[in-house]
């Protein structure tokens, strides 16, 4: 059997959004367009949880407790790393997407990467609802994509 792919279908499918609160204003746009997609695709509210956390470095293990106790079919992680004058950038970055990385192989998950890792505040902006669009909605199609093809692979 081959041409296996997933569709943009939303339909029972248990998303679990995990949205550190740090750079929240940026965040809460990624939300937005995160939950506007799902609706779109059909997805409805009783499947769909939402838990915040401090930082981007506390969503790995949230989204592993959650892939451990089987609660979601996919998950999407939502955050903004900003880079400062610090090398914390890096650390948290790195941390987050080698977190997430494990959560997935781990547990067999499909979790969206929407964690903006950018140089300026400016670029976030851009990734949030403006003109480079929004990865938190980009991120939960990709999510329910990949659910769906699991689901056919299975
Ligand atoms: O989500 C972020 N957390 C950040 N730090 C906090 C980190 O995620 C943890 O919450 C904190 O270190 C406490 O564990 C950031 N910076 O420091 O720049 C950042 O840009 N984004």
């Amino acid at each position: 059997r081959f041409g296996i792919e997933g569709k943009l279908s939303a339909k029972d499918i248990k998303i679990v959004i995990v949205v550190s609160r740090f750079n929240e204003f940026i965040n809460q746009e990624l939300l937005n367009g995160a939950v506007d997609m799902y609706k779109r695709l059909g997805g409805e509210e009783k499947d769909l949880m939402i838990v915040k956390v401090p930082g981007a470095f506390e969503i790995p293990p949230v989204c592993a407790k959650i892939a451990e106790k089987g609660q979601a079919d996919g998950i999407l992680a939502l955050g903004t790393v900003i880079k400062g004058a610090t090398a914390h950038f890096d650390y948290v970055a790195g941390s987050a997407v080698n977190g997430l990385n494990r959560v997935s192989a781990d547990y067999k998950v499909p979790v969206g990467f929407g964690v903006l890792t950018t140089d300026n505040i400016e670029q976030a902006i851009e990734r949030a609802g403006t003109k480079a669009g929004n990865k938190g909605a980009e991120a939960m199609s990709a999510v329910i994509e990949t659910v769906n093809v699991i689901r056919q692979i299975a």
